[in-house]
């Protein structure tokens, strides 16, 4: 298996890439931590007013520091930037589950990721939106993988048995056929030996207004 997705892949001649700023990806790091425990911590024995205060003094000293919107959008859209950014495994994004994608020999992508209580949907299973959001994105890096890109035009998923939480998933997409301007990608995942989820995407070719510079096109897979 070759290590080239995620965070540590560059397949193409990006100058303007941002380099990680350590702090910030510490901070999300710590905000990974503090929802997890949050999640945990919900309708316990555990008193949380002294926490909710500490939490509202940080973010009291961060709020007037933040740029507007769309500096920050125009900036995730210079060069790869948004790589860091998505929310599926990015290391900037606090909301992203912890994913980091593989690309391997047989053209396929895969993942091995562990949800917890955050993602919950039916009792002790993985939601299954959580599901849908970490397979369109993998459907996404497969078909850079695989040489082509695009927007979701369409997919359907199946769920054919429960996705367990705090349990190791494996994820995995490849491209299944390619048309034109159309790649059908398909993606599972599976506990084990179980699978859980499978399903099949169309991604058409297409390309969209980068924010800040009118000028500029993107197509979905060059920097997402
Ligand atoms: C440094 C490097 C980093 C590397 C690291 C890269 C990692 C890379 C990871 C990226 C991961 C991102 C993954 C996120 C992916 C999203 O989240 S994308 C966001 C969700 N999708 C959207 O917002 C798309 C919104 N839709 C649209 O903009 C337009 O409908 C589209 C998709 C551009 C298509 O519009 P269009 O080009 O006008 O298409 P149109 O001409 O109508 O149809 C073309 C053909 O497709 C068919 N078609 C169109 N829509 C459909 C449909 N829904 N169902 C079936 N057929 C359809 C048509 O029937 C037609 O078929 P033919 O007649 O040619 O046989």
């Amino acid at each position: 298996m070759r290590e080239r997705l995620g965070d540590t892949f560059d397949p193409i001649a990006v100058p303007d890439l941002p380099t990680p700023d350590p702090d910030l990806d510490r901070s999300v790091a710590e905000l990974r931590r503090l929802r997890e425990a949050i999640a945990g911590l919900a309708h316990s024995e555990v008193e949380l007013g002294d926490i909710a205060d500490r939490l509202a003094e940080a973010a009291d000293l961060l709020e007037p520091r933040v740029p507007e919107p769309a500096r920050r959008l125009e900036a995730m859209w210079t060069g790869a930037g948004s790589r860091r950014a998505n929310p599926v495994g990015g290391p900037e994004n606090p909301i992203a589950p912890p994913v980091r994608f593989f690309g391997c020999d047989d053209g396929s992508v895969t993942a091995e990721v562990t949800l917890g209580l955050a993602y919950q949907g039916p009792p002790g299973c993985v939601h299954g939106g959580i599901s849908a959001l970490i397979i369109d994105h993998m459907m996404g890096f497969a078909n850079h993988w695989g040489g082509r890109y695009g927007m979701t035009a369409h997919y359907e998923i199946d769920y054919r048995s429960p996705t367990p939480l705090l349990r190791p998933l494996t994820f995995r997409s490849w491209v299944d056929e390619v048309d034109g301007r159309k790649t059908w990608t398909k993606a599972t995942i599976h506990a084990g030996d179980r699978l859980c989820v499978e399903a099949r995407g169309l991604f058409l070719e297409a390309s969209v207004a980068v924010p800040g510079h009118p000028d500029r096109r993107s197509t979905v897979g060059d920097g997402a």
